[in-house]
């Protein structure tokens, strides 16, 4: 009605130099450096670095950068007993927003938003949320936490703390892309609540508490899980074409396919994908084969039917699974990554704010009085 943009759809809300999502070259930018570019030559750390810091580290800055992240690292006694009093059949996005805000409450800087502040405050989520996801997915599982260790790089160091060992290259390599796939993306809706967050001069921890519920939901972030829902729903290869033609038919909303953004495939499909295959080719198992076999078919099936292709999700939630890890972590280790850009952004928003308040189109009943008298 009238000029509403529902959705914000279209909507150019602000400036950034963060990332530019470019459908039209079938890419994605970090700070000018094509993605594809960064998930094939680049480590995660060094991602990271960039979306903070606007250049790729020398490798002094990269050294400097991860004692800090190394010197960040350790959660609270107080957050382990928090932890160990968490509904243990809650979804761990519920359990990681409360420790993210149980975070925020213990630092004695939570409302130091001075350029330093905030970014110490990054570097601090970014050491420590790993540990809080790895600490989830080992208690949720009867297990005590594995701490971090010094001797490891970022991914590898992510897999120590869930399972005590460290997979394959081919492996600990598809979930390092798939960090650099994740770490940023705009104005998608996460990132957005986070500077809406951070525009009422906020705190840094208040909006990525915020970014993670809205990340969690199955439009967004959560489509990872719900892919592989989908995926053993419909359990084998043979059943793959019938299930979604079924779905198709009924209207259903197929997870892991559509983008508010891309219309023509989301740019990071091909990386991951090709990190996913690789992946399969080396653990080698029919259920890996299996997995493979059904995205191949349902790619191949919705397109030929809708013209609608995979965004990052769908090759993110089976490669996940395959790494070993249980359905509702997925969205979590998607905030293992995306903590960078919204960080980022939260940076961005307060360098130079303005508060974040639309206009709506009301649309209820005529102004009125009460006539009691
Ligand atoms: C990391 C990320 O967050 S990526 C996104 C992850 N989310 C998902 O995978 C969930 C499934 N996808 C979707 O729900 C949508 O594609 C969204 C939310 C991502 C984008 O939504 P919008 O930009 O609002 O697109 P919209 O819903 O208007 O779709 C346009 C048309 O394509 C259809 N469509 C879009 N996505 C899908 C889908 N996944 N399955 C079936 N139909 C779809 C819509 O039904 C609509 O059809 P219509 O014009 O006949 O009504
Ligand atoms: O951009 C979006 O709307 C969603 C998305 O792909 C992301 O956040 O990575």
């Amino acid at each position: 009605m009238g000029n509403v943009k529902y959705g914000l759809a279209g909507v150019l809300a602000d400036d950034t130099a963060i990332s530019k999502v470019m459908p039209e070259i079938n890419s994605l930018t970090y700070r000018g450096y094509m993605v594809q570019d960064l998930a094939a030559q680049c480590r995660f750390e060094e991602v990271a670095y960039l979306i903070w810091n606007a250049e790729l580290p020398t490798q002094a800055q990269l050294d400097e950068f991860n004692a800090a992240e190394k010197k960040e690292r350790g959660l609270s006694a107080d957050l382990y007993k928090v932890m160990a009093l968490f509904n243990p059949s809650a979804h761990p996005m519920d359990t990681l927003r409360t420790a993210i805000s149980f975070l925020g409450q213990e630092d004695e800087t939570t409302d130091d938003s001075s350029p330093e502040g905030l970014m110490r405050k990054s570097i601090r989520m970014y050491a420590t949320i790993p540990e809080i996801v790895a600490a989830t997915f080992r208690l949720r599982n009867g297990k005590g936490p594995i701490p971090a260790t010094k001797d490891l790089a970022f991914s590898e160091n992510f897999f120590h703390m869930c399972f005590g060992k460290v997979p394959a290259p081919e492996v600990v390599k598809c979930f390092d892309i798939s960090m650099t796939l994740y770490a940023e993306h705009s104005f998608n809706a996460s990132t957005f609540t986070a500077r809406t967050i951070a525009s009422s001069m906020s705190d840094i921890y208040s909006s990525v508490t915020g970014a993670v519920g809205s990340l969690k939901g199955p439009l967004h972030g959560g489509a990872n899980e719900a892919v592989m829902h989908m995926l053993k729903e419909m359990g084998s290869p043979e059943a793959a074409k019938e299930w979604m033609l079924d779905a198709l038919a009924t209207k259903k909303k197929i997870m892991g396919f559509g983008h508010r953004v891309y219309r023509s495939g989301d740019s990071r499909v091909p990386a991951m994908t090709g990190a996913y295959k690789k992946m399969v080719d080396v653990i080698g198992t029919d259920e890996a084969k299996k997995y493979w076999e059904m995205c191949r078919i349902l790619d191949e099936t919705m397109v030929a039917e809708k013209g609608i292709y995979p965004n990052l999700d769908f090759p993110a939630g089976p490669a996940y699974y395959l790494m070993g890890f249980e359905i509702p972590m997925f969205t979590p280790i998607f905030v293992v990554s995306r903590i960078t850009g919204w960080t980022a952004h939260v940076m961005e928003q307060l360098a130079d704010n303005k508060l974040i308040r639309p206009l709506s189109n009301y649309v209820g009943v005529a102004p009125r009085h009460i006539n009691r008298v």
